[in-house]
């Protein structure tokens, strides 16, 4: 790196400058649909502290579909809990559309879980209540939200409506226990979407199902993203699932650590499409990198490195004195 010695400080205008342009700087997510500002959540069970979650920063674009993945205790549920309005952080911040998670009372919680989020949960019975029909499901939120133009026969059509999109017409008038599995999550897939929710998230949705039965749960989401428009967030286990999406981004220890994006290309001579995927670390808003673990392994980088900008990339060196 080259040694620099500051001769003069910056003037008064310099740092006046600065500050305005720091001051006007837009917000960390001001155009991102789901914002996710260093999040904490410690949680404290008989004296022992867990940090579930560690300074997670996440952005979500409106119209995404993604996935979260991460291994076992990498604190996936506990983010997708607290973006259901379901618990608190300990610190940080939290918007989706527009909504605060922080800050809301008890009255505003429930309207923002019945009305800006739905939620799949992994247990197929969690999600709808046993003693109704499908359609019946898929009309309770509609009741409950209450104060809506929409009249008993446009609820019940819309149910339907719904149900049609995602292929499980034939359910409408059978209970849970009348269906299989999968067609149980694409009904609750349809009761999340009932009021026309901003963000859709689904906690491991096709966690106990088969991997054919798995595919068209997929192929539902992807439905209610492209023909309704809605925001999804999907965490998964499945590595077919999580290749299906444009974007899935990898949870650890707490924090978000690296990202891979996809995207098709076409050869312009052959007209063949093809899938180019490419994995891209996290920087965060401090410029902190995480770099990972078998790259500083094959280098043997410890505790310190020597960095060098180039005009495109900057260099990472191990430490040659060390
Ligand atoms: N209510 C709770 N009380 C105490 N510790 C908790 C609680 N919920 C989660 N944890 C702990 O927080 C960490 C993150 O858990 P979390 O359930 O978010 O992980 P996960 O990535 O969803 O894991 P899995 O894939 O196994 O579901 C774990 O160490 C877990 O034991």
């Amino acid at each position: 790196m080259t040694e620099t010695t500051a001769a003069t400080g910056p003037s008064l205008a310099d740092l006046e400058a600065r500050a305005t342009a720091r001051r006007d700087r837009p917000a960390y997510g001001h155009d991102a649909l789901i914002t996710c500002d260093r999040l904490v959540r410690v949680f404290a069970t008989d004296g022992v502290e867990v940090q579930a979650l560690q300074g997670l920063d996440l952005l979500v674009r409106d119209g995404e579909l993604m996935a979260l993945v991460g291994a076992s205790g990498s604190g996936k549920s506990t983010l997708m809990n607290i973006l259901a309005g379901l618990d608190e952080p300990t610190a940080g911040a939290a918007r989706v559309a527009g909504c605060d998670l922080l800050g809301m009372g008890s009255k505003e919680r429930l309207r923002y879980r019945r009305e800006v989020v739905g939620f799949v949960w992994q247990q197929t019975a969690r999600n709808l209540l046993p003693y109704l029909t499908a359609a019946q499901n898929v009309a309770l939120p509609m009741q409950l939200r209450g104060r809506t133009a929409r009249s008993k026969r446009a609820k019940a059509e819309r149910a339907d409506r719904l149900l049609q999109m995602l292929e499980v017409a034939e359910c409408r008038d059978r209970r849970p226990h009348q269906m299989s599995g999968g067609q149980q999550q694409r009904v609750a897939i349809a009761v999340a979407l009932a009021n026309d929710p901003a963000v859709l998230l689904a906690d491991e949705p096709t966690g106990e199902l088969d991997s054919h039965t798995a595919e068209r749960i997929f192929a539902a989401f992807r439905t209610a993203n492209e023909e309704l428009g809605t925001t999804i967030v999907i965490v998964t286990h499945d590595q077919a699932v999580a290749s299906e999406v444009r974007r899935t981004v990898a949870i650890r220890d707490g924090r978000t650590s690296t990202e891979v994006l996809r995207r098709t290309e076409v050869d312009e001579s052959t007209g063949q499409e093809s899938l180019i995927s490419r994995e891209y670390a996290m920087l965060d808003r401090a410029g902190r990198l995480q770099l990972p673990a078998e790259y500083t392994e094959a280098l043997d980088m410890r505790d310190r490195v020597a960095l060098e900008l180039e005009k495109d990339h900057i260099g990472v060196w191990p430490d040659e004195r060390g």
